[in-house]
């Protein structure tokens, strides 16, 4: 019998392609909304579709804001994700998160600037809740996966989406501890905002590669500090996605995020902008042949 589930996971800095996956094979998707970052590593582990996208591309070689986020979710809605784990490198804005830890985290703070942040506008206007930005299903799934693999994690915390491509200032660093935040990074908004508008459950798990620059007396983040932490990390991050992907149950329970259009669209029928309507025949599929009767 095969799963239920089709899993996407979104690679972060480090993680690039997947050995694991069986019939594995890079294949291009296209979006009405552009480029995505690659083609996708279609295949599976085990009954388990899987479909991974490198979100910086082989290579790295697209720069957290210059990263077309909504091509990317939905590349893998087109793929026929069902899921979306996340993974991303992420500095530490707390002690007790130190470099080599994991932390599946539950809510974000925007502090990015100028990103295609929706898939909607004029002639489709929605408004979903971000209050819950996760799938607390998957997230608690993928930190149970960290021990798994042989690794420590903590479920729950608060990413700080920073713009980037530089690194925050030390009273940056330190504003955030001071909101909050336990970890930063620049890539996780607004990819969590449109995989839930395109209804996709999603959880992000942070590999901690730093302490940031928050701490008086030590030397602030640098890119060859986040590369070395970087490689025993993503070891990591593959046993885990191994062992997340099979520890899923065979039946996949539906989640209340895969109807969350049904909430959330405003704009009435006879309003909607069929150039619109058109390039979200993905993203808003479901909702669309619904309303068309199929
Ligand atoms: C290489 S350090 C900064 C870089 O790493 C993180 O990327 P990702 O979230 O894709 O793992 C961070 O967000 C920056 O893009
Ligand atoms: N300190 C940091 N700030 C932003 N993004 C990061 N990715 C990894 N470490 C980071």
């Amino acid at each position: 019998m095969s799963s239920e589930w089709t899993i996407g996971i979104i690679g972060g800095s480090g993680l690039y392609a997947l050995d694991s996956l069986e019939d594995a094979q890079w294949i291009g998707v296209k979006s009405s909304f552009g480029e995505p970052s690659d083609e996708i590593l279609c295949g599976r582990i085990g009954d388990v579709r899987v479909r991974f996208l490198p979100r910086h591309g082989r290579g790295h070689r697209i720069a957290p804001g210059e990263l077309n986020a909504r091509a990317n979710i939905d590349v893998l809605k087109r793929a026929g994700c069902t899921d979306v784990l996340a993974i991303s490198a992420v500095g530490s804005l707390r002690e007790e998160l130190p470099p080599g830890h994991f932390v599946a985290v539950d809510q974000f703070i925007d502090r990015t600037k100028a990103r295609a942040d929706s898939f909607f506008g004029s002639g489709f206007v929605a408004h979903v809740s971000m209050a819950n930005p996760v799938c607390p299903r998957l997230s608690k799934m993928a930190a149970a996966a960290v021990g798994k693999g042989g690794g420590k994690a903590t479920l729950g915390g608060t990413y700080l989406a920073m713009e980037g491509p530089q690194f925050s200032t030390r009273a940056e660093s330190r504003l955030y501890r001071e909101w909050g935040a336990d970890v930063i990074g620049m890539t996780g908004f607004p990819e969590a905002r449109l995989a839930r508008e395109a209804e996709l459950p999603y959880a992000l798990l942070g590999m901690v590669t730093d302490y940031d620059a928050w701490r008086e007396n030590e030397k602030p983040v640098d890119v060859s500090e986040v590369i070395e932490q970087m490689g025993s990390n993503s070891a990591l991050a593959r046993k885990t996605i191994e062992a997340f992907v099979a520890a899923l149950p065979e039946k996949r329970a539906p989640s209340p995020i895969d109807t969350t259009l049904d909430d959330a669209v405003i704009t009435a029928p006879d309003n909607h902008d069929p150039q619109l309507v058109a390039r979200l025949d993905a993203v808003a599929g479901r909702l669309l042949r619904m309303a068309r009767g199929q």
